[in-house]
């Protein structure tokens, strides 16, 4: 099986340097017996890591990391409504499928579970190879463009890895390095970005409730209801100052209420 696929991707890098690669050949199914993604996905990696990034970032796929490193816990990334799940993919997934149906039922119990408690019920496959991807370079700089949703984003990676930056409460880009099993949910209203690492491969899953809006919104959206309302659910400072002025001029009508009386 190792020398199996270490042949595969051989033979891949191989076919890839010729340019051999077509959409046809995007497809797992049909050519699962030589495609395999030019990179193996780390071993059981239980958890995703984070840092802080400089604002200066002259290659995208790179770590960027700050010197020394700035770690950021999965508590930091809770706090700002991140969440994450570490479900090593059960199926063998499809390079494409817009919408994804699961064939024989759903297989995989831990993900179906989650779609179940969170309402994702649409589901797709994409990959995002130079191959794969039409419309490649301009997909990318797209995916790159900071900006928000007016709904979560849900990503589940399949193979491969790639990078989603957000901004703390402080506007700093935090980099998330994501690879084959991590689930994330980016809240509505988080600026944020994505990008593939310098291995140039992800394939992902991505979840939503009810019709997929994939729309991005680029910044600035600062006014826009949906940066509103994330801004009240995880900014503590602002939520808390907000809460102050209004139970002010409620005590304020009151009062002239019972001066009236
Ligand atoms: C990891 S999926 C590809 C990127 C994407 O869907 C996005 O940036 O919204
Ligand atoms: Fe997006
Ligand atoms: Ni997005």
């Amino acid at each position: 099986m190792l020398l199996h696929s270490s042949f595969a991707q051989i033979l891949f890098v191989n076919n890839l340097a010729q340019g051999k690669y077509s959409d046809r050949q995007c497809n797992f199914e049909a050519a699962s017996t030589f495609f395999e993604p030019p990179i193996e996905s780390p071993p059981a990696m239980t958890s995703i890591e984070a840092w802080y990034m400089g604002n200066n970032v002259v290659d995208q796929t790179a770590e960027n990391r700050m010197d020394p490193n700035e770690p950021v816990t999965i508590s930091d990334l809770r706090d700002l409504g991140v969440i994450h799940w570490h479900l090593p993919p059960v199926e063998d997934y499809p390079a494409k499928a817009v919408p994804w149906e699961p064939k024989n039922g759903i297989q995989d119990k831990q993900l179906a579970a989650i779609r179940d408690s969170r309402g994702y019920n649409y589901a797709d496959i994409i990959t995002c190879s130079e191959e794969c991807l039409p419309d490649y370079h301009n997909k990318l700089k797209a995916f790159f463009e900071e900006h928000i949703h007016s709904d979560e984003e849900v990503r589940y990676i399949l193979k491969g890895s790639g990078y989603f930056d957000v901004r703390d409460l402080k506007d700093r880009w935090i980099r998330i390095r994501l690879s084959a099993g991590d689930l994330i949910v980016l809240p509505e209203g988080i600026y944020h970005r994505f990008t593939m690492d310098t291995k140039n491969f992800t394939h992902a899953m991505r979840l939503f409730k009810g019709v997929p809006v994939w729309t991005p919104i680029n910044r600035p959206a600062d006014t826009h209801p949906s940066r509103e309302r994330y801004l009240q659910r995880f900014q503590p400072e602002e939520r808390s100052s907000t809460w102050s002025i209004v139970s002010c001029f409620r005590g304020l009508a009151q009062g002239w209420q019972k001066l009236g009386n």
